[in-house]
């Protein structure tokens, strides 16, 4: 059916019950009397009629009277719900509280409890790799419903954060992902659309859990996978034109493969591997405008090379070779760890993102010795440690005064989520290095006093980052997402922080998320119109970035 006879059948068919069931029809309390009037909604709500503000300050006392963090994220999720514009006007007001409830940490819980929790399926489209090709755009369309969608964010679940494969579960993420890019971008909420790949699982306890509410079989890999994957992006694109489309928490053997197939057809983004280098780089030009450093006199070691730290090591090498230095003499300043220790070329196992920086057996004495992060650390001295190995409290004193023993400023990032698989707490980090470590972590983590000095701790979270990306790029109706608009992302945040002040963060706090977002969003948008890859001619890229933006207020 065309779309305006379609929307023409839409309107029909409003009624009060109707708009009070759509999230981003109702206003709840604050229609007014000649809106309860022209609706039909008289006497559908209490009789008072109040303010968005009100609403806000209400909906923020009860929030307050929750007494656990899954409490307030369900109440929360109560209100996205129901009323898009009081969510995210509540969520803009009171973000640096709200982060960590709605998003990660939190939303861990929530995808480990799916089943337990589920009460309705907050807009997302459920693909099955056990349906047939038209179901994946007849779902899609249903789950549009007739809003252009600009950005999807989409996971297969099976690398939720460091936790591992949840299948269907992992549709949250999406949802939670989506949630960060409104109330950071100001993208607008009627325009996304959370989409889960559901391929089977792994997990046991979800196939043995008769709650479980996705496919109950092994994933399903190879050939039927890639074709369900390519089915779903065909048919996105041919539904959303305008589509930017965002991939998280794919497994290792899937995620780098999927983005080097999409990078130069379509505008695409996977968020572990560019949104963390572009964060983890922020971080490092961050710690190195501290400490009156080079980024090509770094060395450079990757704990836990995967998904996350093989996309990190990988714009890190890009930023060295923009600095000056030739590929080959960049490449030397990287040691990869994974489980088997030191990565060395002759194993066959590593993965074609690891191959690149794999060094040779030959370089050592004592080469299969180097087998942990303990000996690593020892033999090649490195000045940053980034850790995304999703393995807690790895980052030991031992390990950490080892570093620190030469070097004047370590570096040091665990970066591993949740909260629980953190390879470092910051405090500890500050004080087994006498306040010398430049620190920043994967979640929100409080300042920590050491000797009369406030360390500020910058959260190096993709959150920061991609939402200011996204807007970006949408904003210059760019055609793709390339390396030198992830450059200016990366350049744009690091050149943010304070570097005067004692015990400064290396990354600008969230509290001015929206604010930075802007940045970036003006910085990746200016960069793709320098490269001509925009669709629609842009005059003034601010404006263009300032107009996309949606504010929570409510419309007539
Ligand atoms: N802060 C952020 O913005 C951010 C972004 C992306 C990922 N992460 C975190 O990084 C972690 C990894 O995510 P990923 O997507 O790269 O997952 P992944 O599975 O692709 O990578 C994890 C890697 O760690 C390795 N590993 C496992 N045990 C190890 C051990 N004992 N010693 C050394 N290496 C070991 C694995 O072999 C794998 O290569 C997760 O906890 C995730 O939450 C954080
Ligand atoms: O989701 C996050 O908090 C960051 C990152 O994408 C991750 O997978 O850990
Ligand atoms: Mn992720």
């Amino acid at each position: 059916m065309p779309i305006e006879k379609r929307q023409k059948e839409q309107v029909k068919m409003i009624t009060p019950q109707n708009i009070l069931n759509d999230p981003f029809l109702n206003k709840g309390t604050a229609f007014t009397r000649a809106e309860r009037k022209a609706l039909g909604l008289t006497g559908l709500v209490p009789p008072v009629v109040q303010t968005l503000d009100q609403q806000v300050a209400q909906s923020y006392d009860q929030f307050q009277s929750k007494s656990t963090d899954l409490e307030k994220h369900l109440f929360l999720m109560e209100i996205f719900n129901t009323n898009r514009v009081l969510f995210y006007k509540l969520f803009s007001q009171h973000t640096v509280e709200f982060m960590p409830i709605v998003y990660d940490p939190t939303i861990a819980e929530t995808i480990e409890n799916y089943s337990e929790l589920y009460i309705q399926s907050q807009g997302a489209a459920f693909l099955s790799i056990d349906e047939d090709d038209a179901t994946i755009a007849e779902t899609l369309r249903n789950a549009a419903g007739g809003r252009q969608i600009k950005l999807i964010v989409v996971t297969d679940a099976e690398g939720i954060l460091g936790i591992g494969d949840w299948g269907t579960n992992g549709v949250d993420i999406a949802v939670g992902k989506l949630m960060v890019y409104t109330v950071a971008a100001g993208i607008d909420p009627s325009s996304v659309l959370p989409v889960v790949l559901d391929a089977g699982t792994n997990n046991q306890t979800l196939l043995d859990d008769p709650l479980y509410l996705g496919n109950r079989h092994p994933r399903v890999r190879g050939h039927r996978y890639d074709e369900f994957v390519d089915h779903f992006v065909e048919s996105a694109e041919a539904l959303f034109p305008e589509l930017y489309l965002h991939w998280e928490d794919f497994g290792r053997s899937n995620a780098a493969n999927i983005l080097n197939r999409y990078q130069e057809k379509i505008t695409t983004f996977n968020d572990d591997i560019q949104g963390t280098g572009i964060i983890v780089l922020a971080g490092i030009l961050g710690a190195l405008q501290i400490s009156k450093q080079k980024i090509t006199d770094q060395i450079y070691l990757s704990f836990g090379a995967g998904t996350a730290g093989a996309g990190i090591v990988q714009r890190i090498f890009a930023e060295m070779v923009a600095q000056g230095l030739a590929p080959d003499e960049a490449r030397q300043h990287f040691y990869l760890v994974d489980k088997q220790g030191l990565l060395f070329a002759d194993d066959p196992t590593l993965t074609p993102e690891q191959q690149l920086f794999a060094r040779d057996r030959s370089e050592f004495s004592h080469a299969t010795e180097l087998t942990n992060l303990k000996a690593v650390a020892q033999a090649v001295h490195p000045t940053i440690l980034v850790g995304t190995s999703t393995q807690p409290g790895t980052f030991t004193e031992e390990i950490v005064k080892e570093m620190a023993a030469h070097t004047a400023r370590p570096i040091i990032f665990p970066l591993s989520n949740p909260t629980k698989l953190a390879e470092a707490k910051a405090a500890d980090l500050i004080a087994w290095t006498d306040g010398r470590a430049l620190v920043a972590t994967g979640i929100p983590a409080a300042d920590v006093v050491y000797r009369g000095i406030t360390f500020q701790i910058g959260q190096a979270n993709n959150a920061l980052v991609y939402p200011g990306l996204g807007l970006g790029t949408l904003a210059a109706t760019a055609t793709r997402l390339n390396n030198a608009m992830i450059s200016a992302a990366a350049h744009s945040l690091g050149g943010i922080v304070d570097a005067s002040q004692p015990g400064a963060a290396v990354l600008p706090p969230v509290s001015k998320l929206a604010e930075f977002s802007q940045t970036v969003a003006e910085a990746v948008a200016q960069s793709a119109v320098a490269q001509q890859l925009n669709r629609e001619p842009i005059e003034d890229v601010s404006a263009a970035v300032t107009n996309l933006k949606w504010v929570p207020a409510y419309q007539s």
